[in-house]
């Protein structure tokens, strides 16, 4: 579990987060929703230590992260797999040397452990046989499927994914969800999405926090985020024509 106690962060004269607390529990998919610039990603960057909140505290398992020193932060760390906007490969490596990335910088693995490793991981986000491919070779839904294995390689606890379906068609998208949300549930490791994708929302989310101008507004999940009957959300949720449509249908 991954617990978010007060956290604020200012950049210059302007307020990002205002007093943020979360829970976000193991073995399910916590999302991060709201419009726009309304700080998500600064959240999630303060989880993992990106950005440095002026207050709060983060604790992972109980351990503090913030605060910890150079050593315990670098443990904690090692737990973390991130699936970055966009995809983040190297364009110059292959698929293999890509998802292998994170072993040769955080384990001193056998070249045939790492392989194999490797060769395990691609083939559960369904890319056998694509090890000497490069990036360019492969469809925007592959690489977020090379994100995803890169992200797992390794032994981690917590998996951090932010605006995982940015660019991709709304069937594929709904496949990389799916596969977000059985990894979560296999492996049985803390994963925080960032999204603002409402198909993600109901497909996937079992534990919500709504974002606005940097305040949590609500929290729920999907069976219940149809009732808030918090203005601002609904018309979040209910932003487009068609979503304007069906509402008036509900
Ligand atoms: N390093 C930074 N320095 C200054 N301002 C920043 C920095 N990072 C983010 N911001 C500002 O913080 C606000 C929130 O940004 P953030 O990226 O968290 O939004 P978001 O909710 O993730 O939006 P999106 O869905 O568009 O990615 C924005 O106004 C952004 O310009």
């Amino acid at each position: 579990m991954i617990e978010v106690e007060n956290i604020s962060k200012t950049f210059g004269d302007t307020q990002i987060l205002y007093d943020i607390s979360a829970k976000f529990e193991r073995g399910k998919s916590n999302l991060i929703i709201g419009a726009s610039g309304t700080g998500k990603s600064v959240l999630l960057k303060s989880i993992v230590g990106l950005v440095m909140p002026e207050e709060g505290k983060v604790l992972y398992d109980g351990r503090k992260f913030l605060e910890s020193d150079k050593e315990e932060k670098a443990q904690i760390r090692r737990e973390i797999g991130m699936l970055f906007q966009g995809g983040a490969l190297f364009d110059s490596k292959t698929i293999e040397e890509n998802v292998q990335f994170p072993l040769d910088l955080l384990t001193d693995m056998s070249k045939e452990e790492k392989i194999d490793r490797v060769n395990n991981v691609l083939s559960r986000v369904g890319l056998e046989n694509t090890n000497d491919k490069m990036p360019s070779e492969v469809s925007g839904g592959m690489k977020k499927r090379v994100g995803i294995a890169r992200a797992i390689v390794n032994d981690i606890n917590y998996l951090f994914c932010d605006e995982p379906n940015s660019g991709l068609d709304p069937r594929t998208s709904l496949l990389i969800d799916e596969l977000i949300y059985e990894i979560t549930h296999e492996l049985n490791v803390t994963t925080i999405v960032v999204t603002h994708d409402m198909n993600s929302v109901m497909g996937i989310g079992e534990h919500i926090i709504y974002l606005s101008k940097g305040k949590k507004l609500w929290e729920g999940n999907s069976d219940n985020i149809l009732d808030s009957g918090q203005e601002d959300l609904e018309d979040f949720i209910f932003a487009s024509k068609f979503m304007k449509k069906l509402r008036k249908t509900l």
